[in-house]
């Protein structure tokens, strides 16, 4: 599905600034994989999910999905396979317009040139049904802007757009991070439900220990610009938030420094 051949990027090279973001990296992920990321700060993680929305370009290495190399395609180009949701809810909407009307920008991503970004009452019933998924209520405000929504309700209806087209990946990028408690656990239980009903392969960067482990099939442990672990789902099963820690300290031979992070 995705994979990634010896992906390195440097920034600032050859200035007293300069940073390794990515050394080397390889990674395949089969269809279907939902993998959860964690590291320390500046392991790379943010870089690897720029690379592989085409945010920015890898210094060296290549980029595949389904075997064909992305590297020279816009982040544009991928968004018809890659769908994105970020860590700020503001990020993923576009406040000044209402949520039908962002819904039908999400729905025109990836089909023919041409396609009007009107909203006839076809696809507003599409639209309805797609929202009464999230369980919030949204499907009977189509025609209220999105800048009045709540961080949480613009996080849902921002994963409801990545996902509308049905991405061959999505990326989630400490998406429930700025939302408290009670919502960030709306919102991932929104992910999950959806990565599991439409097959989503997806990777999400997560600074919640807990919801790492007990999310998806797959995690990795990012430090220095390198993946140091990689736990498939059988030894997933078995993890806890301490030996998680423990592990990472034993490889990296240093104590996961992550400001952000969250035990539980
Ligand atoms: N645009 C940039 N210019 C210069 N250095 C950068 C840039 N983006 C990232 N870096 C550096 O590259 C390294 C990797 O950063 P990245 O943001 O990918 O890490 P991260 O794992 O997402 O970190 P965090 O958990 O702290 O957000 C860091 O040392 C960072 O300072």
């Amino acid at each position: 599905m995705l994979k990634l051949d010896n992906v390195c990027k440097l920034f600032n090279p050859g200035s007293p600034d300069e940073k390794v973001a990515l050394l080397g990296i390889d990674l395949e992920l089969n269809a279907g994989d939902f993998v959860t990321i964690i590291g320390s700060n500046g392991a790379g993680k943010s870089t690897l999910m720029n690379i592989i929305s085409g945010v920015m370009k890898p210094d060296l290495g290549e980029a595949r999905i389904e075997g064909s190399s992305i590297s020279h395609l816009a982040e544009y180009q991928r968004a018809r396979w890659i769908g994105r949701v970020f860590q700020d809810p503001m990020a993923g909407t576009a406040p000044h317009m209402t949520i039908e009307e962002n819904l039908a920008m999400a729905y025109k991503r990836g089909k023919p040139r041409g396609l009007s970004l009107g909203v006839n009452a076809q696809r507003r019933t599409l639209f309805r049904e797609q929202l009464s998924r999230l369980g919030i209520g949204l499907e009977d405000r189509l025609r209220a802007k999105v800048g009045l929504l709540s961080g949480g309700e613009r996080q849902a209806l921002s994963l409801l757009m990545a996902t509308f087209t049905q991405p061959q990946i999505l990326l989630l990028d400490e998406h429930t991070a700025a939302l408290d408690p009670s919502r960030a656990e709306l919102i991932t239980t929104l992910t999950e439900s959806i990565v599991r009903e439409m097959k989503l392969t997806t990777l999400m960067v997560t600074h919640n220990m807990d919801q790492a482990i007990r999310l998806g099939n797959r995690l990795i442990m990012m430090d220095k610009g390198s993946i140091i672990l990689d736990f498939d789902e059988t030894r997933k099963k078995d993890l806890t938030v301490e030996r998680l820690l423990g592990e990472f300290e034993a490889i990296s031979g240093h104590k996961l420094a992550d400001d952000r992070m969250m035990l539980g």
